[in-house]
């Protein structure tokens, strides 16, 4: 492999070759990532109680590529999916009772556990993977583990097989036999405290459905990138994948001697409160506790009543999408309503509406969302969310003028709310562009294409148009909008990219 592009055409052929379950990605770190500069951090102790951290050289300009890696195992999602509906996890939740004082603690992660299994079975074959590089991440030592509850398999299946490689280990490898049992105890929480998910990148993001790179996500454990430490307040690096191979990019100028942090929770929940960022946050450590504390009342209130967890998934999102625009319209609308915790429209208005709209808003968030949802404010992400769901109906039924007004509503919230060079800054502000230009409004478009390329050629190393294009090739060509009056013939994909994001001659 030599560049972004000819890992994006494995990612493509991967995920194309089994709707389904593709093979678990096992993709060359391309020579373009390989020659960047990669000497750009050193590890060191942090000063505040995190342990070791990644920390700048030199001054790093954002933009620049500061690690591409491998996972040392990775396990996808369809996977996990596989095990758990062999293992009815519904009986192994109810007999999952913990008592909090004990030292002892049941996984109920299947893909952790099933990251556990494929590690094992690595060491097994090289030892050097625990020697070099497992044993090196937290927890470290004693000291670490003194308070982490021990992690028990509460997948029976899983569980056994643990426990045979543990003993096979011993005998396979004998330089490896008296620490088998240190293997047993730690390598459950080394998984636990640094596993990262793995979804390559956002085609189609912004129309979700069948297709995209969906059935390649998974979870892995990577050596070096273990060593980032997680900051939600103003983390600096931001990291996305395509396939297995990981990149780490800075996404803020960093001065010679900051340390590089990432955030663990996803970049669209960091505007929220601490209290709310703890609930996800299922770490040995919390965020900062008195900024938790620091809510006022209504507002805890509200945060208490609401739920745990964004609410609009993509098994949602997905439901949406298959309703009809007008009702989706309309439910999309009553949903917004009950994200910002309004009242929902006066049910009398609705008692003899023949067409079903609210058993449709029923369908949709009825069952376990509406349980999980309170009465309270839902998550801000919930809002945008929605917002790109109603964009793009109202895209599709030809509103043109309006979807504009909401693309750059979302807009708005990718760069206020949302770290600096987000990924879906770019998704927006692409919709945006073609919307606009759909209505003739040729300055508005170039400046959303301008400033989605400028985002985009700092977040994916360059590349200019031609690589903006062929990531967003599946959203160009999904060609969304009608002919309109101002137009005679529809543009192709390629006219509309020509305009939009010409490249120089000879590239
Ligand atoms: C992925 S490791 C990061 C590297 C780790 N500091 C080390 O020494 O290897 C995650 C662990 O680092 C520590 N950590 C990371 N971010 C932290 C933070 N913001 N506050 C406190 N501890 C943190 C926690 O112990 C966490 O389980």
């Amino acid at each position: 492999m030599k560049t972004l592009e000819d890992l994006l055409d494995a990612a493509d052929a991967l995920a194309a070759s089994s709707q389904e379950t593709p093979a678990r990605p096992d993709f060359a770190i391309p020579d373009e990532f390989l020659l960047a500069k990669q000497q750009l951090l050193e590890q060191k102790e942090t000063s505040d109680g995190k342990g070791t951290g990644w920390f700048a050289r030199q001054d790093i300009p954002a933009g620049s590529l500061l690690m591409a890696a491998k996972p040392l195992a990775m396990v996808m999602l369809w996977q996990e999916e596989e095990e758990e509906e062999e293992n009815e996890p519904d009986e192994m939740e109810e007999e999952d009772e913990e008592d909090d004082t004990s030292m002892m603690r049941t996984e109920k992660s299947t893909l952790n556990s099933m990251l556990v299994v494929e590690l094992l079975q690595a060491i097994q074959k090289n030892p050097d993977i625990w020697n070099n590089s497992l044993s090196t991440l937290y927890p470290r030592n004693e000291a670490d583990m003194a308070n982490l509850p021990i992690r028990e398999c509460a997948n029976p299946k899983l569980k056994l097989q643990q426990e045979t490689l543990l003993q096979q280990l011993a005998t396979a490898q004998p330089q490896l036999a008296a620490t088998s049992d240190t293997i047993g105890k730690r390598l459950p929480l080394i998984v636990r405290y640094n596993v990262l998910s793995i979804e390559t990148c956002p085609e189609l993001l912004s129309h979700p459905g069948p297709g995209g790179h969906a059935n390649l996500g998974g979870a892995g454990l990577y050596h070096w990138p273990s060593f980032f430490n997680h900051n939600s307040e103003r983390p600096t690096v931001a990291r996305w994948a395509i396939g297995d191979v990981m990149c780490f990019v800075a996404i803020r100028d960093m001065e010679a001697g900051t340390e590089a942090c990432i955030s663990y929770l996803e970049h669209d929940v960091l505007c929220e409160s601490a209290y709310r960022r703890n609930l996800l946050l299922q770490m040995d450590f919390q965020e900062d506790t008195a900024k938790a504390n620091n809510t006022d009342d209504a507002q805890e209130n509200d945060e208490e009543n609401g739920p745990d967890a964004p609410v609009v998934d993509s098994e949602l999102q997905n439901e949406l999408m298959e309703t009809n625009a007008f009702e989706r319209l309309d439910t999309i609308e009553q949903l917004l309503l009950q994200a910002k915790g309004m009242p929902p429209p006066d049910d009398d208005e609705n008692d003899d509406d023949d067409n079903n709209n609210n058993n449709d808003k029923a369908m949709v968030v009825s069952e376990d969302e509406e349980e999980e949802s309170g009465g309270g404010c839902w998550f801000q992400c919930d809002i945008q969310n929605l917002n790109i769901l109603k964009a793009i109906t109202l895209d599709g039924l030809g509103q043109t003028t309006k979807a504009l007004q909401v693309w750059e509503e979302c807009v708005e919230f990718a760069e206020s709310k949302l770290p600096p060079l987000d990924e879906s800054s770019v998704v927006v502000r692409v919709q945006a562009a073609l919307c606009a230009l759909h209505l003739g409004d040729t300055k508005t478009a170039q400046q959303h294409a301008n400033k989605a390329l400028e985002t985009h050629d700092k977040l994916f190393l360059g590349g200019g148009a031609a690589r903006l294009r062929r990531r967003f090739r599946k959203d160009l060509e999904l060609c969304l909008r009608k002919p309109n009056g101002k137009q005679q013939q529809q543009q192709s994909p390629k006219q509309v990219a020509d305009i939009l994001w010409p490249i120089a001659p000879g590239r």
